[in-house]
């Protein structure tokens, strides 16, 4: 029997879109760039990238994407924020601009640019839980870190005892850039949570 191929949108006003894309694609699901909420028919999951988060917020505030997408959360879909994708799921942002539009699906507080201006960038190996095998090499690009006291949060890792990815049933956050290496665990970890049977809490 042929295994229908995962269809994952990527958000794709700003940001490392075409990165995400080809990741997705080399994964093994079929990636297509999400503007409108039209564009959600169909889809298991659906990734938002890193980039700027003001930007890409207020763009999906623009387009009409940020009910649209609450809509489909709620009907089930799979979210997963890359750095400002993920500074864009969370409930409450520190640091951010005064009442920055977000999608605030995911219990947690997002200190955007958490690991100060001295480390704009830096690149770390970091164990995740749910990734087997080697440690995980992680990009950090003026990332945040999360606060996480929801019980229904589970912190999958940390760096310097500050968290920098979470999963809430099926939504899945990174303070890191997964798809600026070739390592394909956590986007296959994403395609996984995204056709797999697990309800989102709430
Ligand atoms: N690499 C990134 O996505 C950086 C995120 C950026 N600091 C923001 O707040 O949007």
């Amino acid at each position: 029997m042929v295994k229908l191929k995962a269809r994952i949108g990527v958000v794709a006003y700003q940001g490392a879109v075409s990165e995400h894309l080809r990741a997705l694609e080399r994964a093994g699901a079929k990636a297509l760039p999400v503007k409108w909420p039209r564009d959600l028919e169909g889809l298991q999951g659906v990734v938002i990238p890193g980039g700027e988060s003001t930007v890409i917020g207020d763009a999906m505030q623009t387009w009409g994407l940020l009910d649209a997408l609450r809509e489909w959360v709620r009907d089930g879909g799979a979210v997963f924020g890359t750095c400002a994708g993920a500074i864009l799921m969370a409930t409450e942002i520190k640091n951010g601009k005064p009442d920055q539009p977000r999608l605030g699906i995911m219990p947690l507080t997002a200190i955007r640019n958490g690991f100060g201006r001295q480390v704009d960038s830096f690149e770390a190996d970091i164990c995740v839980r749910g990734i087997e095998g080697a440690a995980f090499r992680a990009v950090f690009i003026r990332a945040p870190y999360f606060e996480v006291t929801d019980p229904e949060v589970e912190v999958l890792a940390a760096v310097d005892h500050k968290v920098v990815a979470a999963r809430y049933g099926r939504h899945l956050a990174t303070a890191f850039h997964p798809e600026l290496t070739d390592d394909l665990r956590i986007h296959n970890l994403f395609i996984e949570m995204a056709t797999g049977g697990q309800k989102n809490p709430g």
